[in-house]
C-alpha cells in the first residue's frame, strides 16, 4: 500500500507538472496583467522616481526614458543607482537618467535632496513616490518614526511637501503614490502610529499603504484647480527585492514566479498614471491594471484622511494647508 502511494504521489506530481507546462503561456500571459498601451512622448518634461535603483522604480524609470523624458532617479543607495542608471543606458544609450541621493528613513536627507533640487532642477513634471520597504523587523527612521510609516508614507509626504510648488509652476504635473491591494487589511493607529505598544512587520507594511491611499486622496482634494493631479496605485503582485526581509516570501515569491508580475509587468500602471493623456484631469483615483479599482472603505474616508494629514504635518513639524 505505501509503494502505491508513493507511485500515486509521483504520478500527482508528473500530471501537474504537465499541466503548468502546458498551460504556462497562459498563464503568464494572465499572471502579467495590463499593459500600458499609451504612445504618450515625455520629450522636455522631468520626472523624479524615488527607490529608482530596483524593482518596479527601475523598469519605471527605463520606460519614461526611452519615452524621453530627463529621469532623476532618487536612491538611498548612489551606488547602487549609478549600476541601475548605467543598465537603463546599455539598453536606451539615449536615456537621459542621472542618479541623486534621497534617503526617505531621515528627514535631513529629504530636506537636503530638496534643497539641492530646487536649486539644480527648474521643472517637475512627474513626481512618482515609488521607494517602499516591507516586513522588514521594527526599526526606527533617523528621527524615530517606525520604519513603514516613516519611509513609505512620512518620507513621502514630505518630499512632496518640499516639491509641490515646483510642480504647480510646471504644469501641468501629475504625482503617482504607488500604493498595494495590501491597504486592504490596513487601519490607522492614530493612538499609536509608531507602533510603540505593539508590533506586527505586515500590519505596519498595510498600514503605511492605506496612509498612501488617503494621502493622494487628500492632496488631490487640496491640489483641485492647479493642474496637478495625484493618482494611487498598486502595481500588482511583483517578483521584486520588495520580499527581502520575510524569508518565508522569498522563497513563496520565487517558487510561484510564474503566477506574479516582473518588475516591468508591474511597472505598468505607474507607467499609465504617469504618461496616459485620458487621465490628464483625473486626480484622487487609485488604479490596478491600467484601470480604476476598488478602495477600501478606510481608504475611502475624508475625515481619515484629514486627520492623518494633519497628524503628519505635526510629526514633520510642518505647515501645510
Ligand atoms: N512587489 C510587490 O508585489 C508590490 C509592491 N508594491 C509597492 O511598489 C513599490 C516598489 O516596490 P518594489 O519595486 O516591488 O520593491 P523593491 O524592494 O524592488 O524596491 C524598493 C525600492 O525602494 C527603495 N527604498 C527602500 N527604503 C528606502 C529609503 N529609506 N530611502 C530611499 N529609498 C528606499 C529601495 O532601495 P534599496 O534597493 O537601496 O533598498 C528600492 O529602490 C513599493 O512602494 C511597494 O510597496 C505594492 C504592491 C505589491
Ligand atoms: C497566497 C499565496 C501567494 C500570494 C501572495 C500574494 C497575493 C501576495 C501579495 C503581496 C502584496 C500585495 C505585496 C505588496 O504590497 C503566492 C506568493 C503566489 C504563493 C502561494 C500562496
Amino acid at each position: 500500500i505505501a509503494q502505491m502511494w508513493v507511485l500515486v504521489i509521483i504520478a500527482g506530481i508528473g500530471v501537474v507538472t504537465l499541466l503548468l507546462l502546458l498551460f504556462a503561456p497562459h498563464i503568464r500571459r494572465y499572471a502579467a496583467g495590463a499593459a500600458c498601451r499609451t504612445a504618450s512622448r515625455l520629450d522636455g518634461k522631468t520626472v523624479l522616481i524615488t527607490g529608482a535603483n530596483t524593482g518596479i522604480g527601475k523598469e519605471t524609470a527605463l520606460d519614461l526614458a526611452l519615452r524621453g523624458a530627463r529621469v532623476i532617479m532618487a536612491c538611498r543607495d548612489t551606488e547602487k543607482g549609478e549600476e541601475a542608471a548605467a543598465s537603463i543606458r546599455a539598453e536606451c544609450p539615449k536615456a537621459q537618467v542621472e542618479v541623486r541621493e534621497l534617503d526617505l528613513a531621515d528627514t535631513c536627507s529629504i530636506r537636503a535632496f530638496a534643497q539641492k533640487f530646487l536649486r539644480e532642477v527648474h521643472q517637475l513634471h512627474i513626481l512618482i513616490n515609488n521607494a517602499g520597504v516591507m516586513m522588514c523587523p521594527y526599526t526606527k527612521t533617523v528621527d524615530g518614526f517606525e520604519m513603514h510609516m516613516g519611509v513609505n508614507h512620512l518620507g513621502h509626504f514630505l518630499l512632496t511637501y518640499l516639491l509641490v510648488g515646483l510642480l504647480k509652476r510646471s504644469a501641468p504635473a501629475r504625482i503617482v503614490v504607488v500604493s498595494s491591494l495590501a491597504h486592504n487589511f490596513g487601519w490607522i493607529r492614530f493612538h499609536d502610529l509608531h507602533s510603540q505598544g505593539s508590533y506586527n512587520s505586515g500590519l505596519a507594511y498595510c498600514q503605511s499603504k492605506l496612509a498612501n491611499v488617503l494621502f493622494a486622496r487628500e492632496l488631490a482634494r487640496r491640489l483641485n484647480g492647479t493642474d496637478v493631479t495625484v493618482n494611487s496605485v498598486h502595481p500588482g503582485t511583483v517578483n521584486s527585492d520588495l520580499t527581502r526581509h520575510s524569508t518565508i516570501m522569498t522563497i513563496l515569491f520565487s517558487v510561484f514566479s510564474v503566477f506574479l508580475k516582473t518588475p516591468r509587468e508591474g511597472a505598468q500602471t505607474s507607467i499609465y498614471c504617469a504618461t496616459a493623456e485620458e487621465l490628464h484631469s483625473i486626480s484622487g483615483k487609485h488604479f490596478s491594471d491600467c484601470s480604476p479599482a476598488f478602495v477600501a472603505p478606510q481608504g475611502r474616508s475624508s475625515e481619515t484622511a484629514r486627520k492623518l494629514w494633519d497628524v503628519s504635518c505635526e510629526q514633520l513639524g510642518i505647515e501645510w494647508d
